[in-house]
């Protein structure tokens, strides 16, 4: 099966794994990605058994609008019952590295706001140790620098991500080199840094369901 294929299986899986939960009420929080795209557009299969999303991008939101399902903000919204997202890594305790796709701080905005984390991930996301994938830092634009220079006294090589801006506004860092052994401290180490708006750990907030792609199927992992 193609990395392609094994997205697509994990996205059906997350419908089913969520089903039980809509009714006209239930407002679903989307991550973003390729993973969680493919996602989005098996949610549109039943868009009319539920009342919308909260986006965690603007990217998600326009795919979410473009299938014609609502979108809310979040202020609006409180708490959602599930948050279906992919990661770029994931380790056995169901902590992660996001933000590849830049979307760091608004996924773990909505992800806090969420009674269950559903990872949606083909296996090649699963690690033992995190940091294989460089670990993204948004950082407020003035702050670039500084926050480089402290990420070097963690250990971190951090590179500019060139031409990109966040949603919020902000700058990337991603962090090379950087074998995280301890990822729940190591999040507030990162975050405690002034001019930080978050990093891609999700670690004291992790996943509570993974759903990981492989040859054979799609197992399911609990915290
Ligand atoms: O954190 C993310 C975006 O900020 C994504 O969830 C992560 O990058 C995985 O993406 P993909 O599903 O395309 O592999």
């Amino acid at each position: 099966m193609t990395q392609d294929e094994l997205k697509q299986a994990v996205a059906r899986a997350a419908l089913d794994e969520i089903r039980p939960l809509l009714n006209r009420d239930t407002i679903i929080g989307v991550g973003t990605g390729s993973t969680a795209n493919l996602f989005i557009d098996a949610l549109a299969e039943v868009k009319h058994d539920f009342a919308g999303a909260v986006a965690s991008s603007e990217a998600t939101a326009q795919r979410l609008k473009g299938h014609g399902i609502d979108v809310f903000e979040l202020n609006h919204v409180g708490t959602v019952p599930v948050y279906v997202d992919g990661a770029d890594e994931i380790d056995p305790r169901l902590a992660m590295i996001k933000g590849g796709g830049a979307a760091l701080t608004r996924e773990k905005i909505v992800a806090a706001c969420a009674e269950r984390f559903v990872c949606i991930a083909d296996g090649s996301k699963q690690v033992d140790i995190l940091g294989g994938f460089p670990l993204p830092v948004e950082v407020i634009p003035m702050a670039r620098s500084y926050v480089a220079r402290e990420l070097v006294k963690l250990g971190a090589d951090p590179v500019y991500r060139d031409g990109v801006l966040t949603d919020n506004g902000n700058r990337i860092l991603d962090c090379y080199n950087f074998l995280i052994e301890d990822p729940i401290t190591m999040e507030a180490r990162i975050n405690a840094i002034v001019g930080v708006v978050t990093n891609g750990l999700f670690a004291a907030r992790g996943a509570d369901v993974l759903l990981i792609g492989r040859e054979n199927g799609v197992e399911r992992i609990t915290a």
